[in-house]
């Protein structure tokens, strides 16, 4: 369903996120949904409803999904709404995603309403926010020091907002302590999207930190590296480095599948 173009955009909302007077307590800002096939991580394949919602915390100057976090747009859909479009389709794993989902209080109540009709979840998160709900697998992408925007680094026009987010997204970019309760809480894949071999040092000490503070199991086969790439072209570019950086460091390698079918098409 193609909603992010609809005529209920909300020029209003807050680019972070937060709460604003459009928030009802069953509503949430719908950037697309949409019935695909999961293309990335452990469920890859698999085919799957995706919910997005608009407004993020983070933003990485390499966003695939521009109108949720740089320059959120969206409908304000209630559940009812959300859920019988989820029904639509003959799907039995339903993901939500965003922008950052966890940010919306109401995400919640979707995936309650998602268990009780027996739908898997996947919530793809940046892991900076931790929620109590019914989640099936917890798609946890920490970000990196090289998904930090600079004026150098940030979508096109973006330059100057690139300079203002820069240390907002650095400071907030890690939160061990929600890192910790969402590998407690819940099965989790932790799906790190790397660029090449700089980005490793940092994953190791990451790993190394979270082991410190959780004594939920983390093991190698947890943690997935993900080609950087929003579309096939850049893809090209970095997947067989990836990929190579994934066996030697024992890591599992996840493709983006989607990329691959439908490049970077909206809805898919
Ligand atoms: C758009 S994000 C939404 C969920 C959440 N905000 C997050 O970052 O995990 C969905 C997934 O796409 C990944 N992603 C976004 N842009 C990407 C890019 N250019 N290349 C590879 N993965 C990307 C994120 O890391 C995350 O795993
Ligand atoms: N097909 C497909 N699979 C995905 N897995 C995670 C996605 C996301 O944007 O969170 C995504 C997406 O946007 N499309
Ligand atoms: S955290 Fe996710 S949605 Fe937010 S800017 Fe980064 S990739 Fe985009
Ligand atoms: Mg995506």
């Amino acid at each position: 369903m193609p909603v992010s173009d609809s005529v209920d955009f909300d020029p209003e909302v807050d680019a972070d996120g937060d709460t604003t007077s459009e928030e009802t307590p069953d509503g949430l800002p719908i950037n697309e949904l949409f019935y695909s096939l999961q293309g990335e991580g452990t469920l890859a394949g698999v085919p799957s409803v995706f919910v997005r919602t608009s407004g993020c915390n983070l933003r990485c100057w390499f966003c695939d999904s521009y109108h949720t976090s740089w320059e959120p747009t969206h409908a304000w859909l209630d559940r009812e709404q959300i859920l019988a479009e989820i029904e639509s389709h003959d799907a039995d794993h339903v993901v939500l995603t965003g922008g950052e989902p966890l940010l919306h209080e109401a995400s919640v109540d979707l995936l309650e309403a998602l268990e009780d009709r027996d739908y898997h979840t996947t919530v793809e998160t940046n892991g900076t926010i931790h929620r109590d709900a019914p989640i099936d697998l917890a798609s946890i992408s920490p970000k990196l020091e090289s998904s930090t925007p600079t004026p150098e680094r940030a979508p096109e026009g973006e330059g100057a907002h690139a300079d203002r987010w820069a240390e907002r997204h650095e400071n907030d970019r890690i939160d061990l302590e929600a890192l910790a309760a969402l590998v407690e809480d819940y099965e989790f894949q932790l799906k790190f999207v790397v660029t090449d071999e700089d980005d490793m040092p940092e994953i190791l000490d990451l790993l190394e930190a979270l082991r410190g503070v959780t004594d939920a199991p983390i093991g190698d086969d947890d943690v997935l590296l993900m080609p950087e790439g929003a579309t096939r072209e850049r893809l090209a570019e970095t997947r067989t480095r990836v990929a190579d950086l994934a066996m030697e460091y024992g890591f599992r390698y996840t493709p983006r599948l989607h990329v691959d079918l439908w490049n970077d098409a909206p809805e898919t």
